[in-house]
């Protein structure tokens, strides 16, 4: 799914008026009817909560009327509280002249506020993606009267205040929602951890925005969900042997940190590679051997980390990076790998604090790498902190350009950046995965989907990171959040893979 810049979606809105000969009213129906259509499966029966409708003088204000309209008809008894507008857009004033007198409308006046009662639903309709610049005066003043009610708040489009691809002046007020109710594309603000708390959850409603525009409009952020993944893994031919889906190499394990190199063999043992060596130190070897029976092990001349590289004529893939430890010899065998290897590479955890540590090494990666820090290892990778999440998802995309590379910043909506600076948000997963081992799951998943000839770098990558929120999700559900360890993971990429492979066309 593509994620339009708020300038990108009033050009989608115009183009669906004349690919489809609608005015911007019947666009504007539409809308409204689809959030109507989502409240009403929520809202209790008529006369038992009041509704409060907060209209802007934009179009964002005049769904907010068209909504109150249709809830009127359905039944529901709203409140509507409009601001004070010296210009209100065309399609305000035409929803504020069909407003059903019956339906009171008043003037948000800043020194009086209508109370709002903590039981109250608040449907925000103020500003959406025309806001231009910080809010301020009453409008400013509604909103902190809103976030300070206690009434559950439902925004539509956007919660007012912030803005639909960039960041928010620290001082500027944002509404608080509990939901964002949206329309066909998702922005990218939902996507960001800092505005979590303004979101909160949120949802897209399709209105059928013109389909050929959106196809020929390139973007630089994409959400993918299961219509993207699913199909992305071809299916095995009948005729598939071990060496059709590559050998891979997998240097990993220091004393004390054998386990990561255990997850990580297993999870690529799951995630279908042919065959899997892992290079452990020596006081992994037996560990190995009875924790991933279906791995080969190359214990380590050194018992305690990694020291030699091993040749690697062998392998159609290698992942390097957990549990792997920091020690001297060990970098001295990355710097070699780095200079040696023409396969695939898959970097993590300790190979990219090594990295950040050595940031000489970083020119040696080889094209197409494929590196999987989280937010702490990547600012080691880039030597200093973002200033906001913004910030940080253009140091993503800079970096993978510079480096020709595949990064991914693993988080809530993980996001991978392509080497020409596309950004790919990850739909699946839940807070249970933010524990130990769950990234060096993940490593060995794409180890193994990297190795897979059949696919590409990007869909390598798209689809391991799916498939291992999704079986944490899977996990979840038997374990709950709290209760989930990266073990869980390893058990569902299996059924998770299976479900996300093609099927042949039916007869
Ligand atoms: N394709 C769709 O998703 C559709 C979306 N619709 C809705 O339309 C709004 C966007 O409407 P627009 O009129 O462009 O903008 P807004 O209503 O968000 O606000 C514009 C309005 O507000 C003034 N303004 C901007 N910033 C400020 C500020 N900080 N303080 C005060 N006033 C401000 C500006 O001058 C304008 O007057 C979208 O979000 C959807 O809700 C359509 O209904 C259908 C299709
Ligand atoms: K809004």
């Amino acid at each position: 799914m593509k994620i339009l810049t708020a300038a990108q979606t009033r050009q989608a809105d115009a183009a669906t008026l004349q690919a489809e000969g609608i005015t911007s009213a019947e666009l504007m129906e539409r809308a409204a009817t689809a959030f109507c259509e989502w409240l009403l499966n929520r809202l209790p029966l008529p006369g038992q909560r009041p509704i409060y409708i907060f209209c802007g003088p934009g179009n964002n204000g005049g769904d907010g009327l068209a909504v109150a309209r249709q809830l009127h008809e359905a039944g529901y008894q709203p409140q509507v509280w409009g601001l004070p507008a010296a210009r209100p857009s065309a399609d305000f004033t035409l929803n504020r002249r069909r407003l059903p007198t019956e339906v009171p409308y008043q003037e948000v006046d800043a020194k009086k506020l209508p109370p709002l009662p903590a039981h109250a639903l608040v449907i925000d309709a103020l500003f959406g993606t025309g806001l231009s610049r910080p809010l301020t005066g009453a409008a400013a003043t509604l909103v902190q009267h809103l976030n300070q009610s206690g009434a559950a708040i439902v925004a539509v489009d956007l919660p007012s205040g912030l803005f639909a691809d960039a960041p928010q002046s620290p001082d500027s007020p944002v509404v608080r929602a509990h939901h964002t109710v949206s329309f066909e594309l998702p922005k990218l603000a939902f996507l960001l951890p800092q505005n979590a708390e303004f979101v909160g959850e949120w949802e897209v409603l399709p209105i059928h925005l013109d389909s050929a525009f959106i196809h020929n409009t390139s973007v630089d952020n994409y959400f993918v969900d299961d219509n993207v993944i699913r199909g992305r893994l071809p299916a095995r031919s009948k005729f598939s042997h071990k060496g059709t889906f590559g050998h891979v190499l997998l240097l990993a394990g220091s004393r004390g940190k054998i386990g990561a190199s255990v997850l990580a063999a297993r999870a690529c043992l799951r995630g279908g590679v042919g065959l899997l060596t892992v290079r452990i130190p020596a006081v992994g070897y037996h560990i190995m051997q009875t924790s991933a029976p279906e791995a080969m092990t190359l214990a380590d001349p050194a018992t305690d980390f990694v020291t030699e590289l091993p040749d690697l004529k062998p392998y159609a893939a290698i992942g390097i990076g957990p549990g792997l430890g920091q020690e001297h010899a060990t970098c001295e065998v990355l710097r070699q790998l780095l200079r040696k290897a023409n396969v695939p590479l898959v970097l993590d955890a300790d190979a990219l604090n090594l990295l950040g540590a050595n940031p000489g090494l970083l020119p040696l990666l080889p094209r197409e790498s494929l590196l999987t820090p989280h937010p702490k290892e990547f600012e080691r990778l880039v030597g200093k902190p973002a200033r906001d999440d913004y910030h940080r998802l253009e140091q993503l995309r800079t970096f993978a350009r510079e480096y020709k590379c595949y990064c991914v910043l693993k988080g809530a909506y993980t996001t991978l950046a392509a080497p020409d600076g596309t950004l790919y948000f990850n739909s699946t997963g839940n807070p249970g995965m933010a524990t130990g081992g769950s990234g060096d799951v993940l490593t060995g998943l794409l180890l193994a989907l990297r190795a897979d000839k059949r696919l590409s770098p990007l869909d390598a990558a798209l689809l391991g990171l799916y498939a291992h929120g999704r079986a944490g999700d899977r996990a979840a559900q038997q374990t709950g959040e709290a209760g989930l360890v990266a073990g869980d993971l390893v058990r569902f990429i299996g059924p998770v893979l299976q479900e996300l492979t093609a099927t042949p066309p039916r007869l």
